[in-house]
Parts: structure tokens; sequence; C-alpha cells
């Protein structure tokens, strides 16, 4: 069935096939057609162009948008959408003037999401994950990564890893899985968990094809440079690409490690060296910026201005999860890349959309409008642009989404 979109205001982030990641100075364009039409058949972008050249097809459906706006929906490369109940009162508790490390010592943080993670039964996370994911997709998601890590035990993380598959089968998205089993220690035996990571985790998500990628929180206190390598050297033998938390309080030498093992990503980058940057432009390791973490746990945003200015090709995640990025909102997260990071909402757009889709393996299916894509697009409100997104931080500027060329 086919289906044109027609008096589109502007068309935003049209592309042709196999348009390279966008690096440096050209991340500030977004291209886009104006007085445009666009016609979607079986789900993918069929074909567009301006509205003076349109010529409709016999039995096709037509939608006026009226001038609206179009864009690609957005790609949100890094999330733990999985959880089993917020963690609120940490927020209390960080308003009262704790920090992450300290509410983590006192009982909270990812120990505790754990531990209620390892109570609750999967239909129940399936349930209240789906929940979340609905809502995401309304506010623009329309392709993402979600990780385990707060099972902390084979039962629990394998428990995880089904909730996200139940979540492929369910929705019309495309969903990468990442296991995150070295997201934090659950015992003082820091050995014993490695080998119940090396022996038990690892080999029963090869075998059931539960994970995409290989995550570990390589920090002080978490895991080590040396502990992530064993963990990423035990990842390599079932095929499991990296995508790493790295650089989040300390510079311990993550980066540099991550990138040895040929990893897709480094994500959160908050605190980032200059040799640093120079390892990741030689390189062909994502770096991945989180702000709506440094937002929301006061900590400093990764220097996405420099990195742009320097040549590379940023991502931009919402780091979705109860303990230190309550939200899953893209354009949030446009907002704050612009606000706090300096961003052009240009730069911003395609660091959540075209450079957000190489993060995921995803270039050739989401992340622009691109004959043979999938349809995956945001009908904007009336008089809104490219700048609203960012400009009105918090204010919803969607009218309706479309997966598949089927409105959600
Ligand atoms: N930094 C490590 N992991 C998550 C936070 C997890 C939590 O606090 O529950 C993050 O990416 O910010
Ligand atoms: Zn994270």
């Amino acid at each position: 069935m086919q289906k044109s979109f027609i008096n589109i205001g502007k068309l935003y982030q049209v592309r042709a096939e196999g348009t390279n990641l966008l690096r440096g100075p050209i991340m500030a364009d977004v291209p886009f057609l104006e007085n445009a039409w666009m016609t979607v058949k079986d789900g993918l972008i069929e074909d567009f162009g301006k509205m003076e050249d349109f010529v409709p097809s016999e039995n096709e459906e037509t939608v006026d948008v009226k001038g609206c706006i179009i864009t690609p929906t957005f790609v949100d490369s890094h999330t733990h959408l999985v959880f089993a109940q917020d963690r609120d009162e940490e927020f209390v508790m960080k308003i009262k003037g704790m920090d992450y490390q300290s509410i983590a010592q006192a009982g909270g943080g990812i120990l505790n999401s754990a531990k209620k993670l390892q109570e609750t039964p999967l239909e129940i996370l399936v349930e209240r994950a789906s929940a979340r994911l609905n809502e995401a997709i309304k506010a623009g998601t329309g392709a993402i990564e979600i990780k385990s890590g707060y099972g902390l035990t084979t039962t629990a993380e394998l428990k995880m890893l089904k909730v996200i598959a139940h979540l492929k089968q369910d929705f019309k998205i495309p969903i990468k899985a990442t296991f995150l089993g070295a997201h934090a220690f659950p015992t003082e035996d820091k050995e014993r968990y490695m080998q119940t990571i090396i022996q038990e985790m690892l080999p029963e998500i090869f075998s059931n094809q539960l994970a995409d990628y290989i995550d570990c929180f390589c920090e002080k206190g978490y895991y080590s440079v040396d502990q992530m390598r064993t963990i990423l050297e035990a990842g390599q033998k079932f095929d499991l690409k990296p995508k790493v938390h790295v650089n989040q309080f300390n510079a311990i030498g993550g980066i540099e490690n991550a990138i040895e093992f040929g990893a897709l990503s480094v994500d959160h980058l908050e605190v980032l060296p200059d040799e640093e940057i120079t390892l990741l432009k030689d390189s062909d390791t994502l770096p991945v910026a989180l702000p709506g973490c440094s937002f929301y746990l006061n900590i400093p945003f990764a220097p996405g201005r420099k990195m742009i200015d320097n040549g590379l090709p940023l991502v931009l995640a919402s780091d979705f999860n109860p303990g230190s990025a309550p939200s899953f909102n893209m354009s949030t997260i446009n907002s704050l890349a612009c606000i706090r990071m300096k961003l052009l909402p240009q730069e911003a757009f395609n660091a959540t959309t075209f450079n957000a889709a190489f993060a995921l393996e995803l270039e050739n299916e989401v992340g622009s409008i691109t004959k043979g894509k999938r349809a995956n697009f945001i009908i904007g409100k009336k008089d809104k642009t490219l700048n609203s997104i960012s400009y009105n931080f918090g204010v919803n500027w969607i009218d309706k989404v479309y997966l598949n060329g089927e409105e959600f």
C-alpha cells in the first residue's frame, strides 16, 4: 500500500543512500527540501521531491501535512530502559546534598536496582518496560538500544535480556540488546563474579542469541581497565562487539583499551582529556555523550563542542535509567546539548539521528529521510521548525509519529 505525504513545509535530514558518518564542521548542516512530498510503500521511504513535481499515483492515500515539518525519528543508542522501579527516593537524597557515589554506598545505586529487579517477575518487567518504550516512541524515538546490568546474577541478567527479546518482538522499531553484566560487583568476591559472567552468563547468552553487544562500566570503584579487558576479551569469543561506559567520573584508560578491542562506541565522556580526543579521532570508535546524565547528576557535560571542533563524529543519547538519567526524551537531549554543550540545533539533531544510527549499526535502516530506509518519521506541530526541537525545552513539538509508514 502506497501513501504520499504532501505539502510538507520542510522535509528535514534528506540524505542520499550511503552518506558517510558526519564528522566535525559538516555536522552543522541538516539538508532539507522545502515545500515537499514524500511517498512511503511497504513500510519504507519510496521517494520524495518538491511539490511542484508531485504526481499522485492511482489508488494511493494522500496525507496533507499542511505546511508542517517532517523529520526522521530519533535513534537512542544508549538506554537502561528495563528496570523494576524508579529510584525517586534517591532524587530526594541528591537534592539534600548526597552525590552519586555516596548514594550508592548508602544502599542506593545500581545494587538497589538489581535487588528490586531480581525480585520482579519477567511478565511485570515486560509490562513496565513496554509502557516506557511506548512513551519513548510517542516522544519521537524510532530505534533504540537497551542494556541489561540491573540483574547481576545469571538468572536475573538472562531475565533482563529476555525482557528485551520480548520488546523486540512486540514493537515495530529496531531494538539492539547490550549485555552489561559488568555494571557493578554484587559481591566482595570480584574474581568469582567475573568468572560467573565469563563461564555462566556469556555462553548462555550466546546460545540463545540474547545480545548484540557487550558493555562494561569502567570506572574507579566499579570495573578497572584490566577487568574490562578480561570481560571484553571473553565477549570477543562470543562475537559481541563492545559499547562501553567510560570516563564518567575519571579518565582511567578505558578509551584507549576500548579502541584496542574495536569498540563500536565509548559512552559518557564527561571527563575527556585532549589526548583521548586525539585517540578517538584516529579510531573508528564513536564518541557518545549523555547530557541527560550530566544535567541530572549535576556533573560536568562531555565537551561536545570541542569534540566537534576537533573533527569527531559526535553521537548523543539519553542514557535513560532510574539512577542517573530518568528521562528518555530525545528532544530534551537536543536542548541540553545546545544550552549546556554549545552545540547548534543542527549539530544536536545530527547527533541524535543520522550519526546515532551508526552507533547501533543501523545506518542503512534509520536516521535520515533516504530512499529505502524505514518510514519512521515525525510530523511537527504547526509552525515548529528544526530549531524548535532544542529551543522549546520541555515543550512537545511533535504532532504525530509514524513507524514503518503507519501512524503510531
Ligand atoms: N554509569 C553507569 N550506569 C548508568 C547509571 C546506572 C544507575 O545509576 O542505575 C549510567 O550510564 O549512568
Ligand atoms: Zn548508561
